[in-house]
């Protein structure tokens, strides 16, 4: 049983799209499989085909597939690929939101939390996401950034660097799980779970307690969807209860998650940065680098501290495109050390002279330093 990108089967514009579509499956067997999804008559009907590694077509699963992605189609908007983002937008009225993942993923209830009257946008990846504010299809996005009990996520911190997008603002959202299956299946009968990687590093005691196998999706949302679409009787997905009313699944266990106080930080991104202001709690985002040698974070982060600026949190990530750094120490000659960006939140606006002469001084001996935002805090 291979466990497909959630595109595959839920594409209202790729069942319309003028070119064929094709997607790798992700198999967690040996099965690894790619579906077509192949327009025959622009109108009216396409035409699934199954090929496995060996390119044999397996016809008879057309009509099947055929049918659940034209079902599921006229129900929930697909989410946005790379080559949907050239496409233009027409409708202006409302703030379009991008989030990561389909109707029901908790970054859907985010989006809507930080702008009740939104349109939220579901992208296939964070990085269409990304693209999307950049080429002007949607206004904003909101992406999870940190989690209470799985940490931070690291791929948004790498993509904040790669893009030239603003933090413009947070929201916190608590998340809490459902274990869901389909109609008449019960907990006994569950031999694996799906949901996003997250999603299953926070529900670590119940899943280990359950003894079940761990597929990680690409979110909470389309784990659900993939499992009443393929009417599972031996898999359950970890989703929200938003996700279990949209797919019509079961919930056989609420608020699953190891702690019940399981909050997940989003951060809102836009084209343009918002002006920072002294009137409310601000908080603002950095990332930089420094010269080897010992002491060197010390210094940096002391410029907060001698300023009563207090940080909030803190995050290295390698250097993607130069992770190693040659360096001549003078008693083992050249050394080489693996290279490092900081990412500091600091509880302070650009505005107040305070967090600008600190950063004045941090640029004295870092490497390279960007203000990622200065935006209000989510104080709930
Ligand atoms: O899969 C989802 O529903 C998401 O919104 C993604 C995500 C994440 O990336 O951390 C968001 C909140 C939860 O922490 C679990 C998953």
């Amino acid at each position: 049983m291979a466990i497909y990108s959630r595109a595959s089967l839920n594409s209202p514009s790729q069942l319309r799209s003028p070119t064929p579509i094709s997607l790798t499956a992700q198999s967690p067997t040996s099965f690894h499989r790619t579906i077509r999804l192949q327009r025959k008559d622009p109108r009216f009907s396409i035409r699934v085909s199954i090929e496995d590694d060996n390119n044999c077509v397996d016809d008879n699963k057309h009509s099947s597939l055929a049918e659940l992605a034209s079902r599921d189609s006229r129900t929930h908007p697909r989410p946005l690929s790379t080559s949907d983002l050239s496409k233009s937008i027409r409708d202006r009225s409302r703030l379009r939101v991008a989030y990561q993942g389909v109707s029901g993923a908790y970054s859907e209830s985010a989006a809507q939390k930080a702008y009740p009257d939104c349109e939220a946008v579901p992208c296939e990846q964070f990085d269409v996401a990304f693209q999307a504010v950049e080429q002007w299809v949607v206004d904003r996005a909101v992406l999870p950034i940190e989690n209470s009990l799985g940490g931070s996520i690291h791929r948004n911190y790498d993509l904040l660097l790669r893009h030239r997008l603003h933090i413009v603002g947070e929201v916190k959202f608590a998340v809490r799980h459902c274990l869901l299956a389909n109609h008449g299946v019960q907990v006994e009968d569950l031999k694996r779970v799906l949901s996003h990687p997250q999603a299953l590093a926070q529900c670590e005691l119940t899943l280990t307690k359950l003894g079940v196998v761990r597929e990680a999706v690409d979110d909470t949302a389309g784990a659900a969807q993939y499992v009443s679409l393929h009417k599972l009787k031996d898999t359950g997905a970890v989703a929200s209860l938003g996700a279990a009313k949209i797919y019509d699944m079961n919930v056989l266990a609420k608020d699953i998650q190891d702690d019940s106080d399981n909050i997940t930080r989003f951060l809102i991104l836009a084209r343009e940065p918002i002006i920072p202001g002294t009137d409310r709690p601000f908080k603002t985002s950095i990332v930089f680098s420094l010269e080897e040698g010992p002491g060197v974070l010390f210094k940096a982060l002391a410029v907060f501290a001698m300023r009563n600026i207090n940080l909030t949190k803190i995050e290295s990530r390698p250097r993607r495109w130069q992770p190693l750094r040659q360096a001549v120490d003078s008693n083992n000659g050249s050394l080489k050390y693996f290279d490092y960006l900081f990412y500091v939140d600091f509880e302070a606006s650009m505005a107040d002279p305070n967090s600008q002469n600190a950063l004045k001084h941090l640029k004295e001996f870092a490497t390279f330093l960007r203000v990622l935002g200065s935006y209000p805090m989510d104080t709930d």
